[in-house]
């Protein structure tokens, strides 16, 4: 009997890979998030909307270590960030890849060489092994090997969402963070990219959390969507059940002109 692979938001063998518990966020008095609870099941494609300000961002800072939460828990794989050792914390970011919103490439390095980046801070590889595992990266975001030996400034915008997610991947993640991967890119460059998150995600097995504007996105890549209002994540679910929501900020955002064409184009 052949097996299938159920879609990951209907299994009954969820793994956390992210848990984040009752967060408290603060710069000085300000308070951006308050008893924040999210949890992210391995194999999951979840993405995360808000409006602007509510701290999608410092949210995803505060789970990747950047920032650290004024209360509450984040875990990652099973382990709290708080009382991680320097080591667990380097072995578990070494099981992560993070697509910052404007790719973060060194601008002074070609591709092959920013790609190569994290192969050589956290690998003893060959530098002959490293090439090949570069090559093999940016051939698997779709990028033909010309492209190697052109610096930041001489890529378009899709080229270097692409050449970030090569250089977040480097590594063989098992969990990917993306920070709005579609922003500035035309609707075909988008979709594009969309589909090629899909398609990796499915083939590696990888978990993702990413923060969009793009409702194309949560549409045809996300299983679940994580929303951001009132200071916490007022609801996790499927854009099927979300669409259903009484919230008036979920059905604004769904239900509105642009939520209703996306829906329109994902059918
Ligand atoms: N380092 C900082 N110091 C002070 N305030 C900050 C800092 N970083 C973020 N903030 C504030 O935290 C709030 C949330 O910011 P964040 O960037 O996470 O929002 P966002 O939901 O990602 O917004 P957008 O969709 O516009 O990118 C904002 O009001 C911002 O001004």
């Amino acid at each position: 009997m052949s097996a299938s692979k159920a879609p990951a938001s209907s299994s009954a063998w969820q793994e956390p890979v992210i848990e984040v518990r009752g967060m408290l966020s603060q710069f000085g008095e300000r308070v951006i998030h308050q008893n924040l609870d999210l949890t992210v099941n391995r194999g999951e494609i979840v993405g995360v909307v808000g409006g602007s300000g509510t701290g999608k961002t410092v949210l995803l800072n505060s789970i990747i270590g950047l920032k650290e939460p004024e209360d509450g828990s984040v875990k990652l794989f099973g382990q709290d960030r708080s009382t991680m050792t320097k080591a667990e914390a380097v072995a578990v970011e070494q099981r992560t890849g993070i697509l910052f919103q404007r790719g973060a490439l060194f601008s002074s390095l070609n591709v092959m060489e920013n790609v190569s980046a994290p192969l050589l801070e956290h690998t003893r590889l060959s530098r002959n092994v490293i090439r090949e595992l570069t090559e093999m990266k940016v051939a698997m975001v779709g990028l033909k090997p010309e492209a190697l030996y052109l610096k930041p400034s001489e890529l378009s915008g899709g080229m270097i969402k692409r050449v970030g997610l090569a250089r977040a991947l480097a590594l063989d993640p098992e969990l990917l963070f993306l920070d709005e991967p579609t922003a500035g890119l035309d609707p075909i460059g988008a979709a594009a990219f969309d589909q090629l998150i899909l398609e990796l995600s499915r083939d590696l097995g990888l978990t993702v959390f990413m923060i969009t504007h793009d409702l194309d996105s949560l549409y045809t890549i996300c299983d679940q969507v994580a929303v951001l209002a009132d200071k916490h994540v007022i609801a996790k679910a499927p854009v099927a059940e979300l669409e259903k929501s009484d919230h008036p900020w979920i059905k604004e955002y769904f239900l509105g002109p642009r939520g209703r064409a996306a829906k329109q184009s994902a059918n």
